[in-house]
Parts: structure tokens; C-alpha cells; sequence
């Protein structure tokens, strides 16, 4: 999918310019299709009278370009259901697929590559490494994966990021919010499938949680991302395209969330999920938050260009 957006981040609250307009050439794979299912997923820890079923056959489908955030009370199963999306913890019983192919039936190998090809992983602590460059630390997965950036999905991240200027900076000379901005931009660059986020604004203050946030949706909505997060906070939550409410390691409710000037409704299940959601709204809306985001091929997004070099580094 070729994308070009005129962009305009509601609350950006980074240093430098505000982003505009990145263009996406080549962007792989079409919104809406699904590229995160769990089937059945089960999940049980211990046995006898200390067994805990953290899991107990979650089902859900999550769709290109979706910001979906996983909540619910201490010990619901958030953590678990993440870590089996993310093949960093394998089910009891069910299936996982990720774009398609089964991550439960695959090898450690196999899975290891999934991983560092196809997911992205962003975690409170931004586990940057100090002695690199912001620059260095967003293009070390594609090193070690011995890849070549795509320049122009490197400048359309660190512009949506809002972190142009700030690339020849170590992570010491960043506020935490920068800091995490570049753990994002790190996720993105492999222009993974799916990022998998674990309460990425635990550590952040309150203005800084609401820019990552915002660029959080951006990504999904301007660039196609898809986004996974576990959260306890409702207002993260409420930045998100959907919401999965778990309890005792089920889906509880499973809503889209519509935002429109401002408000947000609740709407219908999306497909594939065994979870009850509120009746009489439309499910579209999963797919499309409504966002501060122009339409497509607008005079900005034309008149964008890269403006980083990344194929040279
Ligand atoms: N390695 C483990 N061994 C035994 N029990 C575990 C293990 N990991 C998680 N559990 C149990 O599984 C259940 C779900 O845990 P999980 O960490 O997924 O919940 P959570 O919703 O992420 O909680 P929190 O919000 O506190 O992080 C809990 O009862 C927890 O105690």
C-alpha cells in the first residue's frame, strides 16, 4: 500500500518541528486484513492445587492498522495473552498466527526470525542502548539482521516521532519521552507486522505518556501500523482504536472506539473475537478512529520528502 498522508499530530508535544505529512511508499500488506490471531489460546501455569489458567481459550483477530489495548485487573492475563501474541511465552493448548503463519508449530528458529523480522517490541523501561546515538540504537535491529534501512520509511518514522533532530543524541542527553519515542522508532523500522507494547508509558509523566500515545495512534493511522499494547491506564486506553477487557484470563468485552469531536462511543465486536461487546454500533469504526489525520494524497503529503539518509549509514 502506497500511502501519502497530510499529517497533523493533535497533541504533539516533542521537541522540534511538529511532524508533517510522511509519505509511505510500498508499505506492505492492506489494512484491514488480519495479521494477529490467537485461536483457542489457553495457558496454564503450575499444577495440582497451585494450577493457575492465566488463559482459558481466548480467541481474537486483530487488523492491520489497528492500536488495540489489552486491559483489566491485576493477574486478568494481560502480560500472558501479550506474550503468547509475541511467541515469548508458548500457549498450553490453542494457536497463534502472525500474518497468517502458525508462531505455536514453529521451531525456536524459526520463531526467533519471526520475531526479529516480523514484530516490534516497545516495554516501559526503553532499554536504549547508552552508548549509541539515537540514530544508531532505531537502525541497530536492522544491522543485526544484516537489512538495509528503507530510507523512506526511516524518515517517515522519526518524522512521525517527532524526532528529526534529536537522532545524533545518546539516550542520556533525551527526556524519557524522546527516549521512548526512539524505543517506537526502533520497533518500527523493520516495518514489523505488528509492535507489541508493554505499558510504554509506565514510566513516562502525564504529558509525555499523552504525546507518545498520540504518535502511537499516528503510526497506526498514517502508516498502517499495527499496534498491540497492555495497559492499565484508561486514558491510554482511550487513545487506542479498540479495547480487550480480560478477566480470569477471558475476553470480557471487546470494543471499537469511535472518536468524533472529542467523544468516544463503544461499538461492535471485531471479527473472530468469542467476547460480548456493546450492541448498536458500527464496527467500521475499529478500523478508522477518526483522528486529526487529512486524507490521503493531500498537497502536504505530495510536497513531503526524505530528508535523512539512512541507506548511507
Ligand atoms: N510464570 C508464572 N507462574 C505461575 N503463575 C503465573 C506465572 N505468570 C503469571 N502467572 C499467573 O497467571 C495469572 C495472569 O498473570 P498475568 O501476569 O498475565 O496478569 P496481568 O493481567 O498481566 O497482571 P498485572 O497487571 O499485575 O501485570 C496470574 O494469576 C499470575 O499470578
Amino acid at each position: 500500500m502506497s500511502v501519502a498522508t497530510g499529517f497533523q499530530a493533535g497533541s504533539y508535544g516533542g521537541v522540534g518541528p511538529q511532524p508533517q505529512a510522511p509519505a509511505v511508499p510500498g508499505h506492505a500488506g492492506r489494512r484491514g486484513e488480519t495479521v494477529v490471531e490467537a485461536r483457542g489460546l489457553t495457558r496454564v501455569y503450575g499444577s495440582g492445587e497451585a494450577q493457575v489458567i492465566a488463559l482459558d481459550e481466548v480467541s481474537l483477530a486483530v487488523q492491520r492498522g489497528q492500536f488495540v489495548a489489552i486491559m483489566g485487573a491485576s493477574g486478568s492475563g494481560k502480560s500472558t495473552l501479550l506474550h503468547c501474541l509475541a511467541g515469548l511465552d508458548a500457549p498450553t493448548q490453542g494457536q497463534v498466527l502472525i500474518a497468517g503463519r502458525d508462531i505455536t508449530a514453529m521451531r525456536d528458529q524459526e520463531l526467533t526470525t519471526l520475531r526479529r523480522d516480523q514484530l516490534g517490541f516497545v516495554f516501559q523501561s526503553f532499554n536504549l542502548l547508552p552508548t549509541l546515538s539515537a540514530e544508531e540504537n532505531i537502525l541497530l535491529p536492522l544491522r543485526l539482521a544484516h537489512r538495509k534501512p528503507d530510507t523512506d520509511w526511516y524518515n517517515a518514522v522519526v518524522t512521525v516521532l517527532g524526532i528529526e533532530n534529536r537522532l545524533e543524541h545518546r539516550p542520556s542527553e533525551l527526556s524519557g519521552g524522546q527516549q521512548q519515542r526512539v524505543a517506537v522508532a526502533r520497533a518500527l523500522i523493520g516495518r514489523p507486522a505488528v509492535v507489541f507494547a508493554d505499558e510504554p508509558t509506565g514510566a513516562l509523566d502525564t504529558a509525555s505518556s499523552a504525546a507518545l500515545l498520540d504518535v502511537l495512534a499516528q503510526t497506526c493511522q498514517t502508516l498502517g501500523q499495527t499496534v498491540v499494547m497492555v495497559t492499565h491506564d484508561p486514558e491510554a486506553a482511550a487513545t487506542t482504536s479498540r479495547i480487550i477487557r480480560l478477566a480470569d484470563g477471558r475476553i470480557t468485552q471487546d470494543q471499537a472506539v469511535e472518536r468524533r469531536s472529542g467523544a468516544h462511543a463503544a461499538s461492535a465486536p471485531a471479527p473472530g473475537t468469542n467476547a460480548p461487546a456493546a450492541p448498536g454500533t458500527q464496527a467500521q469504526a475499529a478500523q478508522d478512529p477518526g483522528r486529526q489525520v487529512r486524507a490521503a494524497a493531500s498537497p502536504g503529503g505530495a510536497s513531503w520528502r526524505p530528508r535523512h539518509a539512512a541507506g548511507s549509514l
